[in-house]
């Protein structure tokens, strides 16, 4: 048997899409929602695999401080970079791949998730990312 419980986010962000050919190759942003999914071999003496308040403020810090209000770009994207630096007051956070949906969940699986959940007990195992109401990606480890 397995158990799983989940905490959904929301955060802005803008971004953009290098070598798209339509309207995303331009600066734009979205209202995402962030969906952490979450597995955990034990169950503690109160009966959860992890606190929704745990999982809330280890997630919520992480993209309050990273994502939220922040232009996700690609490092690669030289000419983006430069047009929101030369902006005043800025945020920005730089990915080693395009900031598709599919880029950004992997990221955060892969990459944000052992960091802030490393000693919690439980482990993420799959993350949806809508970035409208419409579309997600969504990616999970084997
Ligand atoms: N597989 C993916 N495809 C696209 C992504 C993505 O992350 N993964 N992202 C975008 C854009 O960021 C874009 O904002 C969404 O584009 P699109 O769906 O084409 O936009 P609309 O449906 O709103 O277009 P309308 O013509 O206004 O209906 C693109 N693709």
């Amino acid at each position: 048997m397995s158990i799983r419980i989940m905490r959904r986010f929301t955060f802005c962000a803008g971004h953009r899409l290098v070598g798209h050919e339509g309207k995303c190759q331009n600066l734009h942003g979205h209202n995402y929602v962030l969906e952490v999914y979450v597995t955990g071999k034990e169950q503690d003496a109160v009966g959860r695999i992890l606190d929704f308040k745990q999982l809330k403020n280890r997630c919520k810090d992480w993209i309050d401080e990273n994502w939220d209000h922040t232009f996700v770009l690609w490092d690669q994207d030289q000419n983006g970079l430069d047009a929101i630096r030369s902006s005043e007051p800025h945020r920005v956070y730089e990915m080693d791949s395009n900031p598709t949906a599919e880029n950004m969940a992997k990221h955060f699986l892969e990459d944000v998730c052992p960091k802030i959940l490393g000693d919690s007990g439980a482990e993420a195992y799959k993350v949806r990312l809508w970035e409208s109401e419409e579309t997600y990606a969504e990616v999970e480890l084997d």
